[in-house]
């Protein structure tokens, strides 16, 4: 990152606690590079054993979809009750769980309601809203790290659009069967009546669908592509936030090779085992990475270099409601009609459960993201 990228940085960040100095843009540093910039890097590696996942049976993909949910999936958004606390000078440890916790249940309530009442529905509003979210998080890693080529909200919307859609949209292009495999086992824990899932889920398989999905996705790209490299080879001018001084073309270089690793990588992998590695290695990681800024002890052991100390503290915060994700998702599992007798609908039972865990960190990720400007690019909060 640049000074001048570093600075725009810090101005889109929150008014944190104590304040941020040279000491915290060090910190953001290092926190982009280990928990952003390096899993790019690994998933790039293992593009090779990607390739060929789609060569293996389905459960090698479920297996490390279950490892990866264990390991960092589920953590990372199990610090969502301090992040209140932690991202607003005036909210207290109380009220900041009081908050959370309401917002949780009432929407993970919702949620699982959802899937009984309407699976068809309920899974393809996970699909989107997945969609959005893992395309909020990375927008919110590259607004952190001070790109320069996303100076406005509709551009940085666009931008959202394209890093949700690589992990959904992308595995219904170039791997169908696997996907509506997964969208069966979901629906069909609701539907006792064999068969009864294959056909509901239908619709969304049809070349139509399949067709303007990837037609939708290669123009978003490339428009996102195109007009990032518009914003810095004409180094400023029309841009919000910097009255039309230089932009730096780094963070757009660093979009486009993001942009080529994930595309790669959807395209080749099998979707389940795609998923899943993304899921820890990429999108956890990164809010990770997020959560240890806004918690000046973790921030200052970043600070310090001290990868492991930064990755002690989340965990620390983390693990009670690491445990409680795992209750919700047994939950889940004892009431589904259909029973979970297969891999399968293991896979099932966990994505419902993380789908009712995933409205209320959406809603939390919000108004994380409202407090740190990442959707009012140049106005700072
Ligand atoms: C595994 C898998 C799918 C869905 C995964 C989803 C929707 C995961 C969502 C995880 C979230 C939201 C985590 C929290 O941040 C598809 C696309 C149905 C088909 C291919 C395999
Ligand atoms: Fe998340």
């Amino acid at each position: 990152m640049t000074e001048a990228a570093a600075t725009e940085s810090t101005e889109s960040r929150p008014a944190s606690p104590g304040g941020r100095g040279s000491t915290a843009q060090s910190a953001e540093e290092r926190v982009d590079r280990w928990f952003a910039r390096r899993p790019a890097l690994a998933l790039a590696a293992l593009l090779p054993i990607g390739a060929v996942t789609p060569l293996f049976p389905v459960e090698v993909g479920v297996a490390t979809f279950a490892l990866g949910t264990l390991v960092v999936g589920m953590a990372h958004g199990a610090v969502d009750h301090l992040v209140p606390l932690r991202a607003a000078p005036d909210v207290s440890l109380r009220r900041s769980i009081a908050a959370v916790s309401v917002v949780y249940a009432v929407l993970g309530g919702a949620v699982v309601a959802a899937f009984f009442l309407a699976p068809v529905a309920a899974f393809v509003g996970f699909i989107a809203l997945t969609w959005l979210h893992w395309g909020q998080g990375d927008v919110a890693t590259l607004s952190i790290a001070g790109v320069d080529h996303l100076p406005t909200s509709a551009e940085r919307w666009l931008a959202l659009v394209v890093r949700g859609g690589l992990p959904m949209g992308v595995p219904l292009l170039a791997h169908p069967e696997e996907y509506r495999l997964v969208a069966e086992w979901t629906v069909g824990l609701f539907l006792v009546d064999a068969g009864a899932a294959a056909t509901a889920v239908d619709p969304l398989f049809t070349p139509a669908v399949r067709a303007a999905v990837g037609a939708g996705m290669a123009t978003a790209t490339l428009a996102s592509v195109g007009l990032g490299y518009r914003r810095v080879r004409s180094g400023g001018g029309g841009g919000s936030n910097d009255g039309g001084g230089r932009r730096d073309p780094a963070g757009w270089r660093r979009d486009v090779g993001e942009l080529a690793v994930l595309w790669a990588w959807f395209l080749l992998a099998a979707p389940v085992f795609a998923i899943g590695v993304y899921f820890a290695l990429w999108h956890a990681l990164r809010h990770v990475g997020r959560l240890v800024l806004v918690d000046p002890e973790a921030a200052s052991a970043a600070s310090a270099g001290d990868a492991v100390g930064a990755l002690a503290r989340f965990g620390r915060d983390a693990a009670p409601l690491t445990l409680g994700g795992f209750l919700v998702v047994g939950a889940v599992g004892a009431s589904v009609p259909a029973g979970v007798a297969a891999p399968g609908d293991l896979l099932a039972v966990s994505l419902v459960a993380i789908a009712a865990l995933t409205l209320p960190h959406v809603v939390v990720v919000a108004w994380l993201d409202r407090r740190q400007g990442v959707w009012r690019p140049g106005v700072g909060a």
